[in-house]
């Protein structure tokens, strides 16, 4: 770690996700532990593939266990072959007595060769399936869980870790089958050679074993070296990206950070130069020391070999044999540690999103429940309360409030007293702790959720910019209906008009990132989120902050249009710091800290003189025309608005 980074960023640069935490999962795993491991990562993907492709599956089985049997009857091919030249008698002899030998040995290399291609057709075929499965696995139980698992930060982490497990378990396949290839022609091998001599298993292990450990080893400090300089890299590139970055240009200049973070750039970069020159000083002695091993490990078998062909107690051709099978033995085992430990390290992927689907099913929305009645007539609250899982005070407490079909009812309250959670509450996605919250007389506990969620329209302050068509951000608001009526949805927010003024109408891209696409302001997106809302044609409404990016003039608008929304079976649910939108709302809740503390229409609220109409003078009074001294009516008509858009006493006005 090089000064700088430690004081820019304290140390190095790691990720907080989900996936960070495996990034050094390939230095975990010894020789050892490794082929502990094997047969329990072997088996979860082998569950997966049963699962979703049975005959591809079968297909590489039996394509990898024929190439063993290959490997084996190859390693006897050779014996006879040397037997044969060893013998005595002539050249000619000798090799016409090794002729039919020679032949096999040619089917089984081509038999081998045509199994080794159907196991990789039928492993191809496998992959992408595998991850498809996963995929939709994976995101099936992500749509599903509720909103309260998705608030969750250690949820959160799983469900991003857990979006590896996919392309994890398609890399799982080919890493299996290459440690199934290794391992069952090393069994192979080692077969052979017990037939052929009791004592070249173990020699084959003595040489073999070195080799394994200096692969290990060497993969190993590889990747140490691709970490370091990954963590440097990562912290050269975050330093690069903001000196040409837009926002911090500014300061980039005028404060002189570019100096600054330059210097520190050229400080990293020469410690990360540093870095490399010691990891290759280091990789080059593992390799020589691995090498060193394996070698003695050579002398003490041919040693060993030489002594028993010198006794009489091996065969020449055995011993040529095993030469040849050590040499492939030792290969094979060299290829085995590194997808051994390719597949530890995508099995932890795996695992992850095992854990996160067995989790997500836990904390899944139950699919159906009672129904509710069509159409519903009134939602009503009894002492509800609710808490966030990491909050000491609830955010609702003892609510009791009722929302009959065919009113306007208003949400108003300071920051943080309760609405939008209320707003969650009444939309199904969140459930209360206590109390009861029921639609037509059915507990939403007890309710099909499916049903709530059908009924109700929500218009969020935050609502999703679709980076899709100015159509298709419209009809998202019920994606399933066959035939919408788009022209009056976008009429009635006023979307058609900005639509005209698009390069492609309707069928411009909304999402700047993407070439010929157009990105909206704040206030023309509000428009088309307020058509998406008509467009859903819900029976309860829900509008959160549905004007604050609207000029003065769209935002009486788009008051009068919301209220328009209700219908004598709909509700619209406004939730809204412009007391100029809620005047004319049948029903104003009044939430301060999670309860219910007023509760009427402008006028009889007005008149308690309490929260309400405190609240409502206030936002006059900064305006400075004294709404104390009238009712605080809001001039309906855009030319009589304040410029701001909020209340507007005339009367006051004519005396200011
Ligand atoms: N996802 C959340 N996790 C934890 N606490 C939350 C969460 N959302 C809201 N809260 C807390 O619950 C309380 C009520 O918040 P809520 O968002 O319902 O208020 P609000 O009246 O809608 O506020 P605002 O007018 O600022 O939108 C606040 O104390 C807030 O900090």
């Amino acid at each position: 770690m090089s000064d700088s980074e430690r004081e820019l960023f304290g140390g190095p640069l790691r990720y907080d996700t989900g996936w960070s935490d495996h990034e050094w999962a390939p230095l975990e795993l010894g020789l050892l532990s490794s082929v502990r491991a094997m047969p329990r990562m072997v088996a979860g993907t082998l569950r997966l593939a049963w699962r979703t492709d049975r005959p591809a599956l079968v297909t590489v089985g039996i394509a990898e266990a024929g190439q063993g049997l290959t490997a084996a009857l190859s390693l006897l091919v050779v014996n006879s072959v040397l037997g044969s030249l060893l013998s005595g008698g002539s050249a000619a002899d000798r090799v016409s007595d090794a002729l039919p030998a020679l032949v096999v040995g040619a089917v089984v290399a081509v038999v081998g060769a045509l199994l080794a291609s159907w196991s990789t057709s039928a492993a191809g075929r496998l992959e992408p399936k595998v991850e498809r499965a996963a995929n939709e696995e994976y995101l099936r139980a992500a749509v599903r869980v509720e909103l309260e698992a998705i608030e969750d930060g250690e949820f959160r982490r799983l469900i991003d870790t857990a979006q590896y497990g996919p392309p994890s378990a398609r890399n799982m396949i080919g890493a299996c089958v290459a440690t199934m290839n290794g391992a069952i022609s090393l069994l192979a091998v080692g077969g052979v050679l017990t037939v052929l001599h009791p004592l070249l298993l173990p020699m084959l292990l003595l040489i073999a074993a070195p080799r394994g450990w200096g692969a290990m080893r060497v993969s190993q400090r590889r990747y140490l070296s691709v970490m370091a300089w990954v963590e440097h890299l990562r912290a050269s590139r975050l330093i690069a990206g903001l000196l040409t970055s837009r926002s911090a240009a500014h300061e980039v200049r005028v404060h002189g950070v570019g100096r600054f973070l330059l210097r520190h750039y050229r400080n990293m970069a020469e410690s990360a130069e540093t870095e490399a020159t010691r990891l290759a000083r280091d990789k080059a002695a593992t390799e020589l020391l691995a090498a060193a091993l394996s070698g003695v490990a050579a002398l003490i078998t041919y040693g060993t070999m030489a002594a028993l062909i010198m006794s009489g107690r091996m065969d020449l051709a055995v011993a040529g044999t095993a030469v040849v099978a050590v040499r492939s033995g030792s290969a094979s085992l060299g290829s085995l540690v590194v997808t051994t430990n390719s597949l530890h390290e995508e099995s932890l992927y795996v695992r992850d999103m095992e854990r996160f689907l067995a989790e997500a099913g836990d904390r899944s929305i139950p699919y159906g429940g009672r129904p509710i009645p069509e159409p519903t007539k009134v939602i009503t609250l009894e002492d509800v309360s609710f808490s966030y899982p990491d909050r000491e005070t609830p955010a609702l407490t003892g609510l009791s409030l009722t929302i009959p079909m065919g009113s306007v009812v208003a949400l108003v309250g300071e920051n943080g007293s309760g609405k939008s959670t209320l707003v969650k509450l009444l939309a199904g996605l969140h459930l209360p702790d206590g109390g009861r919250l029921a639609w037509d007389g059915v507990d939403i506990r007890e309710a099909d959720r499916d049903q709530i969620f059908d009924r109700v329209s929500l218009l969020t302050q935050d609502f999703e910019r679709w980076p899709v068509t100015a159509r298709t951000n419209i009809e998202i608001g019920r994606p399933d209906a066959a035939e919408g009526d788009l022209d009056a949805a976008a009429r009635y927010s006023g979307a058609d008009r900005i639509a005209e003024t698009l390069p492609k109408g309707f069928h411009t891209l909304l999402a700047r990132v993407f070439r010929g696409a157009s990105e909206l302001s704040g206030g023309q997106w509000q428009k088309f989120g307020l058509a998406r809302a008509h467009y859903r044609d819900a029976q309860v409404i829900v509008v959160d902050e549905p004007t604050s990016a609207l000029d003065p003039e769209s935002e009486i608008e788009a008051f009068d249009r919301i209220r328009g929304l209700a219908g004598e079976r709909r509700a619209v649910v406004l939730v809204t710091h412009r007391m100029s939108g809620v005047r004319h709302a049948d029903l104003i809740y009044v939430l301060h800290e999670g309860r219910l503390v007023e509760q009427g229409d402008h006028e009889s609220l007005l008149a308690a003189e309490g929260r309400y109409a405190s609240m409502f003078h206030m936002q006059a009074e900064q305006y400075g025309h004294g709404a104390r001294a009238g009712n605080g009516a809001v001039p309906r008509q855009a030319g009589a608005t304040a410029r701001d858009g909020l209340p507007v006493d005339t009367s006051a006005e004519e005396t200011v």
